[in-house]
């Protein structure tokens, strides 16, 4: 019997730097959300970049490194232990694939929900320190995070004088909130050691995408690799802070501003030394939540771009894309013609 060896089927994306030395952006916007020109400066960075950091963000180090320690922990287990929390489909364990449409990266993840029991149940299984302890960390976690969520929400509102205030902060409040939590560890990628200090390339770690929720809330330890796309095409790397918080603009944020505030394009590349681990909180709405400009957001003369859905629309067509499609494409409106 002939036996056919499986394809190699795990094909991975790389990509060259125009420059050998990656473009750190040295001017990311920076929001302290202890100053009174927070919401301003908030709205100036989700207009030009989509993306801005964030420090006196008030989620305690305490909450941050115990979440971190948890989940180092559960990445250096061996794979068979932590193929006991997956497949990802979407949540739980996954490695290397990402979704459900052949996306691959050099990366490992545990993606997971806002509900808790649901998450202890993944993990319930797996083998290693007190799943409790990794439960209580998440917990913690997630509601400091969430909070610091709302009231960025809240600053966002103001500075585009919404009412009510919480007009965008309720949906992530809601019992109902469809958002997600997830943990990426991107191991040392070993073949990128044979660094003459000529090879300008990359390989993906996290292939370029845009985020559906309304914001999501990025902290990492101090490995470098994401990057972020500018309006003029160019990707700048975001040098790491560990004490700091980044956040994006999602896909929904982009539709409710009426394109106001640009979801911004991201990625992560692998590197060939360190570890990378972060943590995302996606702060999404609740499934039933219909998804539209927000009136006053239209302004005079100007028709909205983009069709009403429900967040469960926009999430089952974005279950069908790849990472780096235009999600928000069947939401268009076509601009009527003159
Ligand atoms: C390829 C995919 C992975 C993703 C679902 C999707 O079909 C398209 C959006 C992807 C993304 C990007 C941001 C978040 O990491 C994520 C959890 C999300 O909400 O949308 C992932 C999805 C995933 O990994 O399941
Ligand atoms: O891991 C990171 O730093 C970013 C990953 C990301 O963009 C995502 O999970 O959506
Ligand atoms: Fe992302």
């Amino acid at each position: 019997m002939v036996v056919l060896s499986k394809p190699n089927t795990e094909k991975y994306s790389y990509v060259r730097n125009s420059k050998p030395a990656p473009t750190f952006l040295s001017n990311i916007p920076l929001v302290d959300l202890s100053k009174p020109d927070a919401k301003s400066l908030i709205v100036k960075a989700c207009e030009d970049f989509g993306f801005f950091k964030v420090i006196n963000h008030g989620v305690p180090m305490d909450a941050i490194s115990r979440l971190e320690s948890e989940a180092a922990n559960f990445f250096s287990l061996p794979l068979h232990e932590k193929h006991k929390a997956g497949p990802a489909n979407p949540f739980g364990y996954g490695n290397k694939h990402i979704g459900r449409n052949g996306d691959i990266g050099w990366v490992e993840y545990l993606l997971l929900t806002a509900d808790q029991d649901y998450n202890s149940l993944k993990l319930s299984s797996v083998s290693g320190r007190d799943p409790e302890n990794f439960g209580s960390a998440l917990n913690d976690y997630m509601t400091a995070v969430r909070n610091m969520a709302c009231e960025i929400l809240d600053l966002m509102a103001e500075g585009l004088n919404i009412q009510p205030k919480n007009a965008f902060s309720r949906l992530v409040m809601d019992k109902q909130s469809d958002s997600v939590f997830r943990l990426n560890h991107y191991p040392p990628c070993p073949e990128l050691a044979m660094n003459d200090g000529t090879n300008t390339e990359n390989k993906i770690g996290f292939g370029e995408h845009t985020d559906p929720q309304i914001i999501a809330l990025l902290r990492s330890n101090n490995t470098s690799g994401l990057q972020i796309c500018l309006r003029d095409g160019t990707w700048v790397s975001i040098p790491p802070d560990q004490t700091s918080f980044f956040v994006n603009v999602g896909d929904s944020l982009q539709v409710m501003t009426n394109g106001r505030f640009k979801s911004v394009k991201h990625r992560v590349l692998a590197n060939r030394s360190k570890s990378r681990l972060s943590m995302i909180y996606f702060a999404g709405p609740p499934l039933n939540q219909k998804i539209a400009p927000l009136p006053s957001l239209i302004l005079t003369g100007k028709q909205s771009l983009y069709k009403e859905f429900t967040w469960f629309e926009y999430k089952t067509s974005a279950y069908g894309t790849r990472l780096a499609d235009n999600r928000l494409c069947p939401f268009e409106r076509i601009a009527a013609s003159s």
